[in-house]
């Protein structure tokens, strides 16, 4: 998946698609452009120029007066003040542009990733996506801060000088000295090219790797009870170990190509700046000499410099393709283009024809099932036959692939995402709380409730009581994840979120985790209050939550089974009255 179309460009090109983010700093980006182009001609052509004129001056014969003299001589600082002043606003005005540029990219990213479904996430660690969204972004920026102070510098240095040279050869009429130039030229770039294409493909798996160190560390933090109950500390250890010595063997392929550069260019142009000393000490050229070394030095330095902003532009590639791997990722659920409205929903569910596949399998088939408002839904069958699925097409976590999911009439794929979930509650058995206090905690359900109906929410979860029981009440802060608190009590959080938000279809995936036998009954009595006047799926794994429902869908292998009420299904339907007893057997 990593190569995409735009993987196969190569330099600038890769950034071109970003220069669009450049238009709301399209003043800033203008002044540092044109402060660098003062830069350059200074540089480049400034210093020789004024080199070539003024040394015969000074050195005229008779002497200038003393007065005379300080005044061609001050030209020197009032130039280098110019050139000194212009690089700094171009760095400043460039880098801040640069920085302007890749907030916005950071943006697009986390922008993109709310908008994948849950498929992507199935597919890629976390621990990768965080590299990719802190790590890539972070080196693109280092690179930018490198990149931006010669981006445009150095190149109009080199036009500059080469034009001096020009300009020099012209006055001289001295061709020679300009080829002897030209001819080294093929001699610097070749190590570049040579050394970038290697940086590339090593700054590459330096990057990859470091997604592995964090996807390491990510699972381990996110695995402390397992690696301990398990014993897995050593593994886990050597395995990190091992991605490290591999990150620093890579990453000091990545230095030493890096710094090969620069000399190899140093010494190539410290040659050619040899050759033409004897050059001009053979052909007599002496008076024009200082200011042809200084055009040559001028052109060389971006050379040199080049070979750095290559380098680091190449380390920029490869982390920009990283961070192009989830802003090109595929949404395999879109939102539609002209988004039918979903209004005073009644709760009328239909799944007509569903066929559905996470991978190459089909795990729905065939799935046909029509359910009025206000019915109250149990999927049943053995684990893996499909249950959890049937009720994430609703929200849309992922698209049916055959068939459609309907709402009061309305194809799911039809309607907005946002409309389409703020009609929908899901109470998972996993409950997630951010790590704020269990008042905002609880607030998710409807961001615009006042306190005093969050409190309500909390009453009919019964949540009020063990909340205000805690020191701080509904100001406690629950710890990342919802650390502080019992699994029970997290479901409750979650139930007072459902009462709150008063969505008219409720999904509720039951806790297959036991809880203390006072907990569950509370959870039972408030689920029984959430459920009323609403149509609503549960996933039930216990069949103690069974009697809630007034229609059961019978799940095996992906196929309905059956479809009905406990009575009518229990001694006919085979497979339920297996499912039931083995249950009740069992408790
Ligand atoms: N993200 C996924 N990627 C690939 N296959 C998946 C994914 N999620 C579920 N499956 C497969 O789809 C099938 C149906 O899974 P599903 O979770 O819907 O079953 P279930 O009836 O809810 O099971 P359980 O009672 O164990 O939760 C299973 O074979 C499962 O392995």
């Amino acid at each position: 998946m990593e190569t995409t179309e735009q993987s196969n460009k190569s330099g600038i090109e890769k950034f071109r698609p970003y220069f669009g983010l450049l238009k709301p700093v399209k003043t800033q980006f203008a002044g540092g452009l044109s402060m660098g182009i003062l830069y350059g001609a200074a540089s480049g052509f400034g210093l020789p120029f004024l080199l070539y004129k003024i040394i015969p001056l000074v050195s005229a014969d008779p002497r200038p007066d003393i007065w005379k003299m300080a005044a061609y001589i001050a030209v020197f600082p009032v130039a280098m003040l110019i050139r000194s002043a212009s690089g700094f606003i171009n760095t400043y005005l460039i880098s801040f542009c640069g920085m302007r540029v890749l907030i916005q990219l950071q943006s697009r990213v986390l922008r993109k990733l709310q908008a994948l479904p849950l498929g992507f996430f199935h597919e890629n660690t976390v621990g990768d996506l965080m590299a990719r969204v802190t790590g890539d972004t972070l080196a693109l920026q280092q690179v930018l801060t490198k990149v931006a102070n010669d981006l445009v510098k150095q190149p109009v240095t080199m036009i500059g000088a080469v034009s001096a040279l020009i300009y020099l050869a012209v006055k001289e009429q001295d061709v020679w000295f300009l080829m002897l130039f030209l001819a080294t030229m093929p001699l610097i770039i070749l190590p570049l090219r040579v050394f970038g294409k290697r940086i590339l493909k090593r700054a590459k798996q330096v990057q990859a790797q470091s997604g592995d160190i964090s996807k390491y560390v990510s699972e381990n933090l996110s695995a402390v009870r397992e690696v301990r109950a398990f014993n897995l500390q050593e593994n886990e250890i050597t395995r990190f170990d091992q991605a490290l010595d591999n990150f620093c063997h890579l990453s000091m392929k990545v230095v030493k190509y890096s710094n090969i550069v620069r000399p190899t260019v140093e010494v190539v142009g410290v040659f050619c700046v040899s050759g033409a000393v004897v050059y001009m000490l053979e052909k007599n050229i002496i008076a024009a000499a200082a200011s042809m070394l200084a055009a040559l030095y001028m052109a060389y330095d971006p050379v040199k410099k080049f070979g750095e902003i290559h380098v680091a532009m190449k380390k920029g590639e490869a982390a920009l393709e990283r961070i192009e791997y989830v802003l090109h990722a595929e949404n395999y659920v879109p939102e539609p283009g002209h988004p039918v409205p979903l209004e005073n929903v009644r709760g009328q569910v239909d799944f007509e024809n569903v066929h559905f596949r996470y991978l190459e399998e089909w795990v729905l088939k065939d799935v046909t099932l029509s359910f009025k408002p206000g019915s109250v839904v149990a999927l049943v069958g053995p684990s893996g036959a499909g249950k959890t699925t049937i009720a994430d097409l609703i929200p849309r976590f992922y698209d049916v692939q055959q068939g459609e999911v309907k709402i009061d009439g309305i194809d799911v794929k039809s309607v907005s995402k946002e409309a389409l979930r703020s009609v929908i509650s899901v109470v998972s058995q996993d409950t997630f709380l951010f790590n704020d206090t269990i008042l905002e905690n609880i607030r998710i359900g409807r961001p615009e409730a006042t306190d005093e109906q969050i409190f309500e929410a909390a009453r009919h979860a019964f949540a009020h009581d063990f909340i205000l029981e805690l020191e701080e009440g509904y100001a406690t802060v629950v710890g990342e994840r919802g650390t502080r608190l019992s699994g029970g009590q997290k479901q409750r959080i979650a139930i007072a979120r459902a009462f709150l938000k008063q969505a008219p279809i409720l999904i509720l995936d039951e806790a297959t985790s036991a809880l203390d036998s006072e907990s569950e009954k509370k959870i039972q009595v408030a689920l029984e209050r959430l459920v009323c006047e609403k149509t609503v799926f549960m996933i039930a794994h216990r069949f103690a939550t069974i009697r809630m429902a007034d229609t059961i869908v019978v799940m095996e292998d992906g196929y309905v089974r059956g479809v009905g009420s406990h009575d009518e299904l229990y001694n006919s339907d085979e497979l339920y009255t297996k499912l039931y007893n083995r249950q009740f057997s069992g408790d």
